[in-house]
């Protein structure tokens, strides 16, 4: 008897805990079935195997078999919505209902156990301390003079580089990274790094190794968390364990030495001053979220977001330039057309660059470096296309969908910056370029990377041509520029080679990629 009650119960627990699983929610959105405990993880990542690694790419085929713009999946244990469609991502991107975080694996590790930062955190928490930080961007003068000389300090150190290595095959991105990181120390500590420093070059290349090891879902590591225990280097468990902890070992002496020196005259020298003097303001509060852990979240959350993306965006604006030559000379005849030969490039000065401005425009529209953006969590049921997505269900955008639709663009796979300039050269038709996001949780950092981009863009091409490499320079044809990104949380180009001459020196004509060349982004 008791034999058949405990068979008879384990049978029973067993169809629940199936059917639990296996559940799929009324009008949820069309795609995959999954399975249990591990749902579309394993035909997830045998598509992404089997297409160059990128993520978005197998949400455009389930997208296509499914013939729905929002598809429906569960990695793991946990709902993903994606929207692909440019009418969804921007409901996802505005309503009120999707401006969560998911409380996922990948968060919490990301933010070392807690649920602390910015980018993943939500609420009436998010709010205070994004305003925060917004609100100590202004009064540092971010988007002002203070910011520009700043950046400007960066491009004369990056051109005198440049200048000193004129003849050599350089990677653009290993030098412009340095320059980015610096920009956003600075912000946040009052300081730069020299350029030697071993600290700066290691946490270079951990920003690097953990963009490229995950994905804007946390990759399987959130999917599956207990493979960190069966295999913790493959899952990037390890990685992540690592890059916590050189952080935080690399932010705390900083912000101990901010507390040594603290006076109330320094509150608006840097972010960490700023932060401490609220800190202080709020000594007698006794549940303030204005903490030491809350601060070193924040600067985390500052290098994650900003150090990659700027880097790569810059690099991919300097590739450009020998990819499509023509372009060059167009830009280089704008710069001596509206520049004074000895003025430094301003980031005010975007009104007369607008062939410029639109270049950069198509660099972040073709390129899409987060061609996947999110992750949002619903704070409650509703709908998305029609279809309902229920309460926590993370969502994911495809904005490299916006950015790539043929019936908005025409000829989106043709890489061409006079898109967005009108018959006067003024700006047009920029509205559908998402890679800052857009609503309340846009990218905070945007006019910082804007005036970033902007101004070394100008300030290098100002002074140099950029050049294939000659054949016998470089017979490393893996360092030729590639259309197709390094995938990762947010994409990146693989290195490639250029040689910067100084301007006023001959200049090759190597128009060997012809110059309609239509780039395709794979
Ligand atoms: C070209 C460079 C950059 C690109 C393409 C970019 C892109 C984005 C995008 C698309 C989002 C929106 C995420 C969402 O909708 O859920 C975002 C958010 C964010 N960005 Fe940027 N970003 C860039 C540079 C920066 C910089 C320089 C900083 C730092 C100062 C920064 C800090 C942040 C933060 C903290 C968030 C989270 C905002 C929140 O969750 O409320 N970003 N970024």
């Amino acid at each position: 008897m008791i034999p058949f009650v405990l068979a008879t119960t384990v049978l029973l627990l067993t169809i629940a805990f199936l059917f639990k699983e296996l559940y799929r929610p009324a009008n949820y959105p069309p795609g995959p079935r999954w399975l249990p405990i591990v749902g579309n993880t394993p035909l997830i990542r045998k598509i992404v195997s089997q297409n160059g690694g990128q993520q978005i790419t197998v949400f455009n085929k389930l997208a296509q078999s499914h013939r729905s713009s929002v598809i429906g999946l569960k990695l793991g244990r946990e709902r993903v919505v994606v929207a692909l469609a440019y009418e969804d991502v921007k409901a996802v991107l505005c309503n009120e209902e999707f401006q969560g975080r998911p409380d996922n694996f990948f968060i919490r590790l990301r933010t070392m156990g807690t649920r602390l930062g910015i980018t993943c955190t939500d609420g009436a928490f998010w709010s205070e301390q994004r305003s925060f930080v917004t609100r100590h961007l202004r009064q540092a003068g971010y988007g002002r003079r203070a910011m520009h000389l700043q950046i400007q300090s960066e491009l004369t150190e990056l051109l005198g580089i440049l200048g000193s290595r004129s003849e050599e095959p350089i990677w653009p991105g290993s030098l412009v990274a340095v320059s980015v990181i610096n920009v956003l120390w600075m912000f946040v500590t009052g300081a730069r790094i020299p350029r030697d420093d071993d600290r700066l070059n290691r946490l270079l290349q951990l920003l690097q190794d953990r963009s490229k090891a995950f994905d804007m879902s946390g990759g399987t590591l959130n999917q599956l968390p207990w493979l960190r225990f069966i295999a913790p280097e493959w899952s990037g468990y390890n990685l992540l364990v690592r890059f916590n902890k050189q952080l935080h070992e690399f932010f705390t002496p900083t912000i101990e030495e901010h507390h040594r020196n603290f006076s109330d005259e320094k509150a608006s020298d840097d972010l960490i001053y700023a932060y401490i003097k609220e800190m202080r303001n709020r000594d007698s509060e006794s549940n303030t979220n204005f903490t030491d852990l809350q601060m070193t979240m924040i600067i985390l959350d500052i290098f994650i977001a900003g150090g990659q993306t700027t880097r790569s965006t810059l690099d991919l604006a300097f590739m450009m330039m020998i990819v499509r030559p023509d372009i060059q000379r167009l830009v280089h005849a704008e710069i001596d057309d509206k520049l004074a030969p000895t003025q430094e490039p301003h980031y005010e000065d975007r009104q007369k660059l607008p062939y410029v401005e639109a270049f950069l425009l198509e660099v972040q529209r073709f390129f899409s470096i987060a061609a996947v953006n999110g992750p949002r969590r619903a704070l409650k049921d509703c709908t998305l296309g029609g279809y309902r997505v229920p309460k926590d269900t993370t969502v994911l955008m495809g904005l490299r969908n916006v950015h790539m639709d043929p019936e908005h663009w025409g000829d989106p796979e043709v890489f061409r910056p006079e898109r967005f300039l009108d018959a006067d050269r003024n700006i047009v038709n920029s509205e559908r370029v998402l890679a800052f996001g857009l609503g309340q949780r846009r990218c905070l950092g945007e006019t910082l990377a804007r005036s970033c981009l902007f101004t070394f863009f100008v300030g290098v091409l100002k002074r140099f041509c950029l050049c294939k490499p000659r054949a016998n320079d470089d017979d490393d044809d893996e360092m030729a520029p590639s259309m197709t990104l390094n995938p990762g949380i947010t994409l990146s180009p693989k290195p490639y080679h250029v040689v910067f001459q100084p301007r006023g020196q001959t200049v090759p004509q190597n128009d060997s990629f012809g110059e309609a060349v239509s780039v395709v982004n794979e």
